[in-house]
């Protein structure tokens, strides 16, 4: 049979196929081979007795995810809030590149907007004229459900962000499954995240969203050299600086920096593109 793991726990792998949801192991072979079934995998597994089986086969992924470590996303819901926790920009741009890098859509879910002020709700938008999609939710008072589905049919998303966030309230207002919601104080006592494993849930034919545990940053190991950087700033102009290789730091003529200057490229990502690229340089050196 041919189904998708939607979650795992303690190397007992839950596929989901039309007909049942099947706890599976995955065989010796894999272990061998040192390959991991991954949430979100598409694999061929033998029925062994009532409901349960063995994975034999996992099938092409289509992407992957090191953390958290899933398979087969069409597009991430990367959720920010303003506001409790606060913003931080340098996380969303190292985010924003590391998705670019892998190739996957992103949608920003600007979350409690009812806790951020106007201007700073303003400010956000200028992701949308980057060219991110950009969706505003209070999970309490305004809720775009219609909105969110529409961005959700027929895909399998990822939900990501920061612990306290609002992911879990959010998937709560969508399934009706019951997800743990914990605040931050709670949280921050016992300083772990409320969401522990991998998730996915169905939502109707081919829809598909995760539920990912929280994380507040990561390191960038996934761009090996500084220089592929600026082509996962989407609003940088790579093609029209008098160095073809320009890396839009020193130097002259160069058209980044020009666009900068004329308000184009927002202060704020420019100078997390030198951070980001510094700390990349950096870790490359130390290998
Ligand atoms: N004001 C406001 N509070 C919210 C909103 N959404 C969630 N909260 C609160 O924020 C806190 C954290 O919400 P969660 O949904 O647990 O956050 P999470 O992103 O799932 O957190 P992790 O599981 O740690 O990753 C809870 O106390 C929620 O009640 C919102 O839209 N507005
Ligand atoms: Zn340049």
């Amino acid at each position: 049979m041919i189904g998708k793991i939607i979650k795992s726990q303690k190397e007992i792998y839950y596929v989901l196929t039309e007909l049942d949801t099947f706890m599976c192991k995955a065989r010796g072979v894999f272990r061998k081979k040192n390959i991991k079934p991954l949430v979100g995998d598409n694999v061929e597994f033998d029925v062994t007795e009532n409901s349960k089986g063995y994975i034999t086969k996992i099938l092409d992924r289509k992407n992957e995810i090191k953390r958290p470590n899933i398979a087969n996303i069409d597009q991430i819901l990367y959720f920010i809030t303003i506001k409790n926790p606060s913003l931080n920009l340098f996380n969303i741009d190292k985010y924003l590149a590391m998705c670019e890098h892998i190739n996957i859509d992103v949608v920003i879910i600007v979350s409690k907007k009812d806790l951020a002020d106007d201007k700073d709700l303003e400010f956000i938008k200028m992701y949308e004229k980057i060219g991110y999609k950009l969706v505003f939710i209070d999970n309490y008072n305004d809720f775009p459900k219609n909105e969110i589905l529409k961005i959700l049919d027929g895909k399998t998303s990822a939900v990501s962000g920061s612990s306290g966030v609002g992911k879990s309230t959010f998937l709560n207002n969508l399934v009706e499954d019951e997800i743990e919601i914990g605040t931050i104080s709670e949280k921050s006592k016992r300083g772990k995240n409320t969401t522990r494993h991998i998730e996915i849930f169905n939502l109707g034919k081919n829809t598909n969203i995760f539920d990912t545990p929280g994380f507040d940053s990561f390191d960038i190991d996934f761009i090996d050299d500084e220089k592929d950087l600026k082509y996962c700033f989407k609003e940088f102009d790579n093609n029209s600086c008098k160095f073809n290789n320009c890396n839009h730091i020193n130097e002259p003529k160069c058209k980044v920096k020009d666009d900068l200057l004329k308000g184009f490229v927002e202060k704020t990502r420019y100078e997390n593109y030198l951070l980001l690229f510094e700390e990349i340089k950096k870790r490359r050196q130390t290998w």
